[in-house]
C-alpha cells in the first residue's frame, strides 16, 4: 500500500503553550488533527473553567482562517480544586477532562497533586458525571529510579485509585512501558491510554548516542527496546483502549540545550506522518484509522470526524527547527527523513 485515506484523526494529548509559542505550534496541530485535548500545564496552570475558556479563546484567535479545528480544554488538578467548579465547567462544555500531574513529576507541575487522597472529593464527582481523568502516570519520588517511575505509579497509586473509583474514566497518558500496556489491556472498567509517536520510534539509547542528546529527552523518559516493542504491539493491535496522543511539547532549543534541560519533544509537524511510518513498518496500516481516528473519540463519547486525510508514501525532509521570535524549537525527526506525507487537500 502506498496511499491510504482515513477519517481525520484527533490528537488526544498535546501542549500548545501560549503567546508566540502557541502561534508557532497551533497551525501544525490544527492542519492535521480535527480536535485535540489541550494540556493545561501553562505557567501558571489552567486551574478553573474561566481560565480554560479564556485560553480556548486565545487558541481560537490564533487559528488559521477557515480552520475547523476544535480545541478540547482540560483543567489542571491541584489539592485545592473545587469539585463543583469542575463539574460546572464540564456541564457547560468548557472543560472536557481533568489532568492530574503528581506534584513535580514533569514540566510545570509544581502545583500538582501531592497526595491523591486530597482530591478524592473531586474524583468522586467526576466519576458520578462521567468526566474523564487524564493522568501523568509517574511517581515524583526522587528515590524511585527514573526508569521505574511509571511502573511505580501503577503499583502504588493507580491500582488503589481505580479500586476506589471503579467507574471513573481514566486515560493513562503517554505510556512507555510493557507494564503499562499489560495493565491497560487487562484492567476492568473504563480505562484507555495514549501512545506518542516518539515512544514508538526511540528507546533510551537515543538520549546517549555518541553524547547527551537533550532533544530526545521527554517524560516519561524513553525506556529499553523491549518496552518500545510492547508499545508498537499495543498501538497496532486494534485494541480500542489504545489511541493517538502525540504529547507534542515544544521547548526553546536554548531551554533544552542546558545544564538542566527541559523535558518535552516537539512532534506536531511530523506526528501523523511518523505514526503512519510506524504502522507501515509493522504491516498494520489497516489499523491506523482505529488508533488515530476512532478509538479516542469513542473513549471520550464523541463521534468520529467526518472529513478524511490522505497519506502517501513519499519521503520528505521536515524543517529541522521552527522559529519562535528570535529563538528556535527543534522538530523531532530521528532519521532526518519522513517516509509518509499528507496529501494536500484541494
Ligand atoms: N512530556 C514532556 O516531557 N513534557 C511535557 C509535560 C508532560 O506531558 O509530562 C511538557 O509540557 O513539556
Ligand atoms: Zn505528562
Ligand atoms: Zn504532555
Amino acid at each position: 500500500m502506498n496511499e491510504m485515506t482515513l477519517l481525520r484523526p484527533d490528537d488526544w494529548h498535546v501542549h500548545l503553550r501560549d503567546g508566540a509559542m502557541l502561534q508557532m505550534a497551533l497551525p501544525w496541530t490544527a492542519s492535521t488533527f480535527g480536535r485535540a485535548i489541550i494540556m493545561p500545564n501553562l505557567d501558571p496552570p489552567i486551574t478553573t473553567a474561566a481560565q480554560a475558556a479564556a485560553y480556548r479563546d486565545r487558541i481560537r484567535r490564533v487559528l488559521p482562517d477557515g480552520s475547523r479545528f476544535v480545541p478540547l480544554m482540560t483543567c489542571f488538578l491541584t489539592d485545592e480544586t473545587d469539585p463543583v467548579e469542575v463539574a460546572r465547567g464540564f456541564a457547560e462544555g468548557v472543560i472536557t477532562a481533568v489532568k492530574m500531574y503528581p506534584a513535580r513529576s514533569t514540566t510545570n507541575s509544581a502545583a500538582g497533586v501531592t497526595n491523591v487522597r486530597r482530591v478524592y472529593p473531586v474524583l468522586e464527582r467526576m466519576q458520578a458525571i462521567g468526566m474523564p481523568l487524564l493522568v501523568h502516570g509517574e511517581v515524583a519520588d526522587g528515590e524511585v529510579d527514573v526508569f521505574d517511575r511509571e511502573k511505580a505509579f501503577i503499583d502504588r497509586v493507580l491500582v488503589r485509585l481505580r479500586s476506589d473509583f471503579p467507574a471513573l474514566r481514566i486515560v493513562l497518558e503517554h505510556i512507555t512501558t510493557a507494564e503499562a500496556v499489560d495493565y491497560v489491556q487487562d484492567a476492568e472498567g473504563p480505562i484507555g491510554a495514549t501512545i506518542t509517536v516518539h515512544h514508538l520510534m526511540i528507546n533510551r539509547n537515543a538520549m546517549f548516542a555518541g553524547g547527551i542528546r537533550p532533544h530526545m529527552f521527554c517524560l516519561p523518559v524513553a525506556k529499553r527496546e523491549g518496552h518500545r516493542l510492547a508499545l508498537r504491539n499495543a498501538a497496532t493491535s486494534g485494541n480500542p483502549r489504545f489511541f493517538l496522543g502525540t504529547d507534542s511539547a515544544p521547548h526553546l532549543v536554548r531551554d533544552k540545550e542546558s545544564a538542566c534541560g527541559c523535558a518535552g519533544i516537539f512532534t506536531a509537524p511530523v506526528a501523523l506522518e511518523l505514526y503512519a511510518q510506524v504502522f507501515d513498518e509493522e504491516g498494520a496500516l489497516d489499523r491506523l484509522e482505529a488508533f488515530a481516528s476512532l478509538n479516542g473519540a469513542r473513549f471520550y463519547g464523541l463521534p468520529p470526524n467526518t472529513e478524511t486525510v490522505t497519506l502517501v508514501q513519499s519521503a520528505w525532509k521536515p524543517p529541522e527547527t521552527q522559529p519562535v521570535g528570535r529563538e528556535q524549537v527543534r522538530v523531532f525527526c530521528p532519521e532526518g527523513v519522513v517516509r509518509w506525507r499528507i496529501a494536500p487537500t484541494d
